[in-house]
């Protein structure tokens, strides 16, 4: 009984979100690119909801949740969590937001991330948001983010780079191919990167916000000027 009745809450969640007919932005890049800290830039002025996949995952171990101890240990060693478990907490965190707007920071990871999002949530990302920073920056940057995560230690961090060229990479190649990434000098300053980020937000902002198409955007915005 137990089981037939996860399986019509899992529908449930899956056909509420179809209907919801969200706009996502995929954003990813390397474990200290600076993800989390321009998500918070683009909330502030687009109006998104950030939802940040390890954040998300960090918030289930706290939780005292059953899965917490085999999460836990796959972050200790840089590796990527099973995307049922990841997939149910982005769909319950969407859902609960209020919002039809997301930023989802961190994820897909991997292929199976990808594909099992699509296939569940029939959601593709209006585009992907690529932070491309070198390595020797990226570990400057964790080794003094000072924020006590489990993971910023250097043989870790090592393992999280690994994980992200050999997986991770796949997926912005993949979506790339697609013509839908938009990728982002992320070695510079916080301020500088926000500028690039901005310039792509603005104009395709008004296009999602309004659902309408273009020409019509600049036409209501010139009898603005009038
Ligand atoms: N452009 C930047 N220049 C210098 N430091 C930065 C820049 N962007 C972020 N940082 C700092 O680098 C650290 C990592 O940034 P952030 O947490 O945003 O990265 P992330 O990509 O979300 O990392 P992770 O994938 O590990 O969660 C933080 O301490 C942040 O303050
Ligand atoms: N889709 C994801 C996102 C994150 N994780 C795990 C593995 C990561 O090393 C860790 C920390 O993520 P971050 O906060 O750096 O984005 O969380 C995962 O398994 N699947």
């Amino acid at each position: 009984m137990g089981t037939v009745v996860n399986a019509a809450n899992k529908e449930e969640a899956n056909r509420s979100l179809a209907d919801l007919n969200p706009t996502v932005v995929f954003v990813l890049g390397g474990p200290g690119s600076g993800k989390g800290t321009q998500c918070a830039n683009i909330v502030q002025h687009f109006g998104f909801t950030h939802l940040s996949a390890g954040d998300l995952l960090r918030a289930e171990i706290k939780s005292g949740s059953e899965n917490g101890t085999m999460i836990s240990n796959m972050i200790k060693e840089g590796k990527i969590v099973p995307s049922e478990v990841t997939i149910k907490l982005l769909q319950k965190a969407m859902l609960e937001s209020g919002n039809d707007k997301f930023l989802i920071d961190g994820f897909p990871r991997n292929e199976e991330n990808r594909s099992a999002f699509e296939a569940v949530t029939k959601v593709e990302p209006s585009f992907v948001l690529f932070f491309d920073c070198s390595e020797e920056e990226m570990e400057r940057r964790l080794l003094s983010r000072n924020q006590g995560r489990e993971d910023d230690n250097i043989e870790t961090i090592r393992k999280r780079f690994k994980v992200f060229l050999e997986s991770s990479l796949p997926v912005i190649e993949y979506y790339n191919s697609k013509g839908k990434v938009r990728k982002i000098d992320a070695g510079r300053p916080v301020e500088e990167v926000y500028e690039s980020v901005k310039a792509i937000f603005a104009p395709k902002d008004e296009k999602i916000d309004a659902g309408r198409p273009v020409e019509e955007v600049f036409e209501l915005e010139n009898e603005k000027a009038d």
